[in-house]
């Protein structure tokens, strides 16, 4: 089990006690969220008080876990308890719907168990309750390997095929979260990251930021990292921003509005993203501004790396045209009602509270979509923890299920 630490999104102690960094109030409070069983887990997920694609899924496990475990009594055989899980399961799975983990995880956890009674037709409620326990806590254990491998691939595949920085580039924007690089010294490595897709939103390390925290563990200082805000939850101005200074990483906050012109002003090595599901054919469904961003990579010419550990790839889905889009209520964009204030003005006190939070004419209509479609012909590379996967350019699309067969040489 990985060691507690700040930046540490989940905290299980098997076999009942769960709680979740509540991501709402970072980075200006560290607080902890008891889920005691299944209505806590749809809860704090869909309120998105945790939240990433790999974090999602772990948490509806184990807020099972801790339900099941709460009182075993309830059921009398195994069979009954499967029905309760496959009833829990579903009911997880209506809390967000883009992540493909959370299904993935939900249907595997039925299947598994379904053959295991199937074998064990005598196994007992408490056993049976046991299977769920390793499952959960596998999951905790196998995600945050998978994030390692996926850093350290992901790195390595920057540094042997991104183009290398020309010397002559400008220096960095000041960095105040570490010593101030010498305005002289520009990075020789440069990376453009959005949302959030470190330790908070995963097991630990992360996948795209994992990939970020190996290159940094391999070139140092020579590394720096440029964060888009990632309206309107901004992950990036509260979540990345916030590992980047927890581990001294030479970083720079943007706009997501100024991405087009860091890539025009500073030669950049590789734009690297995460996933919440990636379909058959390569196309990405991720965090709203993520298409962009790779329209922006595509006219520069510079890589565009997708970090995905299996467990995000969806096999059963053909394209990006059949994942399902999550859309966010309004006033998550139009209010910062719900999470920290991006913006608190001191002045003005005298406005009623809503005034302070609103970040939008009232009565605007708005659209808010939590994620989009990033086609495949615009990936250059797909990072798993299986290998590197990769087409030609004149690929428009990758064959996954081929990669799959490859890699896990089934
Ligand atoms: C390793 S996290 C990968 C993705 O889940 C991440 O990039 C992302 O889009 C998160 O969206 P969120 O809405 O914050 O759950």
């Amino acid at each position: 089990m990985p060691k507690p630490s700040a930046l540490q999104a989940i905290r299980f102690e098997p076999p009942g006690t769960l709680t979740v960094l509540d991501q709402l109030l970072l980075p200006y409070d560290e607080t902890l969220v008891p889920v005691t069983g299944i209505d806590d887990g749809h809860r704090v997920i869909k309120a998105m008080q945790v939240r990433g694609a790999p974090a999602i899924a772990i948490v509806a496990i184990l807020s099972l876990v801790v339900d099941i475990h709460a009182r075993p009594e309830r059921w009398a055989t195994a069979s009954e308890l499967l029905v309760y899980i496959t009833e829990a399961t579903h009911y997880l799975e209506t809390s967000r719907p883009t992540a493909v983990n959370l299904f993935e995880a939900t249907k595997r956890l039925r299947d598994t168990l379904a053959s295991t009674i199937h074998v064990h037709p005598n196994l007992s409620v408490s056993e049976l309750c046991q299977r769920v326990l390793e499952f959960g806590e596998a999951m905790l254990a196998r995600d945050l390997s998978d994030n390692q491998r996926i850093g350290a691939l992901g790195a390595t595949w920057i540094q042997e095929q991104a183009p290398h920085r020309a010397p002559e580039c400008k220096p960095e924007v000041p960095n105040a979260s570490v010593q101030p690089r010498s305005p002289s010294t520009p990075a020789t490595w440069r990376i453009l990251t959005h949302c959030n897709t470190g330790a908070l939103a995963t097991a630990g390390w992360g996948t795209a930021l994992g990939i970020a925290r190996s290159l940094f563990q391999q070139v140092g200082e020579q590394l720096h990292v440029y964060c888009t805000e990632t309206r309107p939850y901004m992950q990036g101005s509260r979540l990345t921003a916030y590992e980047l200074v927890h581990d001294k990483i030479p970083a720079t906050l943007i706009t997501d509005s100024m991405a087009a012109a860091l890539l025009a002003s500073r030669t950049t090595n590789a734009i690297v993203v995460g996933a919440d599901r990636v379909a058959a054919n390569g196309d990405t469904a991720n965090k709203i501004g993520t298409y962009q961003l790779a329209v922006v990579a595509h006219h520069h010419n510079v890589p565009f790396m997708v970090a995905a550990p299996w467990t995000s790839i969806d096999l059963t889905t053909p394209s990006g045209a059949d994942i399902p889009i999550e859309e966010r209520p309004s006033d998550e964009m139009v209010t910062a009602k719900g999470r920290v204030v991006p913006h608190t003005s001191s002045l003005h006190t005298e406005l009623p509270a809503d005034a302070r939070v609103r970040l939008a004419a009232p009565g605007i209509a708005t659209w808010n979509p939590a994620f989009d479609i990033t086609p495949a012909h615009l990936i250059s590379a797909i990072v798993t923890e299986r290998g590197v996967i990769t087409k030609s350019d004149s690929q428009a699309t990758f064959d996954l299920a081929g990669s799959h067969a490859r890699l896990f040489g089934v």
